[in-house]
């Protein structure tokens, strides 16, 4: 549609708006495709979910912080073959730039730090709970949007740092009832790759793109992998050998393959020592066939998984030292994770630990007739102001319908002003639950 400048100077398509010329036209009254609306029942559900992953940050001392969801592209064009850019939910704005919704968090936190640059003093504890988004080929009938939690901890080059984030994922799920016969964390370092890919002539800028590809194992088929490492520029000897290396599940077996003295297994022997003393060694497990799928992590990654194997990964993270470098920041270490909203609560409902969440009023206020309607609202008001929640009936209705409404927001008392009552300044009370009645002076509600 062409566009016209309305008054405000904002330009607007020609295509009539449903009610501006009057004539009506039936809208489609679903979300965009791949996307959700959350009516109360399910916002109760996700404002619980947010509030326990902004409970455990805060407990873990990290600080939060928010970016806009519309970023500048280059944020996210890297040219190793991820997911997450071949899915750029990206456009060109009015003002041609180039911009996209931000996939995942972690290139705008690095881009704050480095605006930021010494006007911050290391080490950054930050977390933030954002939507984050992805254009798929509705094929798949997969979402296109999610919200994610993300911790991070900026300028920490050591292990502790990780260990401090599984810690506090650890913590999330005893919070919501989840146990380690539930969960697991595989948890690997791609430092085993570097070492690897060290005694072959590899080209160092394909190491991103190994990864991505090594990230599809168990997605697709073997020899799909093999293919398509060949076309990174690895020989079959190297493929093999590599393949090899990454069936290896125990810090041992690995430490007899890699020989020791590597920082790969010095990383992980660390981290599996913080562990112990975290508390949380029967949450975790080494596996090096974990690489995760984005292409900037540089050290130890993890993943949280669901033991009966159903789900996909619940979160995932890892070390990230070279991102702010690529950005034209400092040589600043970095680690993180991000925790999507939708496994967890598949997870929740197989584990039938969903909470029951549903609304709670402390009172009803209503009006016997209308010309007591000024007179409830300054009872509504009084109860208000000492912090008490109330649903004021705002308009004339039998006492039946009050009554239901009254059971469908679970109030706990219902506030009748009456002009017999109301001329002696009193009001009545009906407690719900028990049936009670009684009445009292406006002054004396509490
Ligand atoms: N990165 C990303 C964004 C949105 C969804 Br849904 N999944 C993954």
């Amino acid at each position: 549609a062409q566009s016209q400048v309305d008054s405000g100077g904002r330009t607007g398509a020609l295509t009539p708006s449903p009610v501006a010329d009057g004539v009506a036209q039936k809208i489609d009254v679903n979300p965009p495709k791949g996307t959700r609306d959350f009516p109360p029942e399910e916002m109760r559900l996700r404002n619980w979910l947010f509030h326990n992953f902004r409970e455990v940050s805060r407990i873990f001392g990290f600080e939060e912080v928010d970016f806009p969801v519309l970023e500048s592209e280059a944020l996210f064009v890297r040219k190793a073959g991820e997911e997450i850019r071949d899915q750029l939910y990206c456009f060109e704005d009015r003002g041609n730039r180039r911009v996209a919704l931000r996939p995942e968090l972690t290139p705008s936190l690095a881009r704050l730090v480095i605006q930021k640059g010494k006007s911050v003093s290391l080490p950054l504890k930050w977390f933030a709970v954002g939507q984050c988004w992805r254009y798929e080929r509705m094929t798949r009938g997969r979402r296109r949007e999610h919200y994610q939690w993300n911790m991070d901890i900026i300028g920490v080059p050591e292990v502790t740092a990780e260990a401090e984030l599984i810690s506090s994922i650890v913590t999330f799920f005893k919070k919501i009832g989840i146990t380690a016969s539930d969960v697991g964390f595989k948890i690997s370092s791609r430092k085993v790759l570097q070492e690897v890919l060290g005694s072959y002539s590899v080209p160092e800028n394909s190491f991103g793109k190994v990864c991505v590809i090594i990230d599809k194992l168990e997605k697709i088929p073997v020899d799909e992998i093999k293919k398509e490492l060949k076309l990174v520029g690895m020989s079959e000897v190297a493929i093999e050998e590599l393949l090899q290396v990454l069936s290896i599940k125990s810090l041992e077996k690995l430490e007899e393959v890699l020989g020791g003295g590597g920082e790969a297994i010095s990383d992980l022997k660390r981290l599996f020592f913080l562990a112990e003393k975290f508390g949380y060694s029967d949450w975790i497990q080494f596996d090096a066939s974990i690489v995760r799928g984005l292409a900037y992590y540089t050290g130890i990654v993890f993943e949280g998984f669901d033991r009966e194997g159903k789900l996909r990964a619940i979160c995932g993270g890892g070390r990230y030292d070279k991102l702010l470098s690529t950005f034209g920041g400092d040589d600043i270490p970095a680690c993180g994770f991000g925790f999507g909203d939708a496994v967890i609560v598949e997870l929740l409902k197989e584990r039938g630990l969903l909470p029951e969440l549903s609304q709670q009023v402390e009172n009803i206020v209503c009006a016997l007739d209308q010309d007591l309607q000024g007179a409830a609202a300054s009872v509504a008001t009084k109860l208000r102001e000492k912090g008490q929640t109330v649903d004021l009936v705002l308009e004339g209705k039998p006492l039946k319908w009050v009554f239901k409404r009254a059971a469908r927001i679970n109030a706990q008392r219902l506030i009748l002003v009456g002009s017999s009552e109301w001329q002696k300044g009193m009001v009545s009370v009906k407690i719900l639950s028990s049936g009670e009645q009684y009445e009292v002076e406006v002054g004396k509600l509490e």
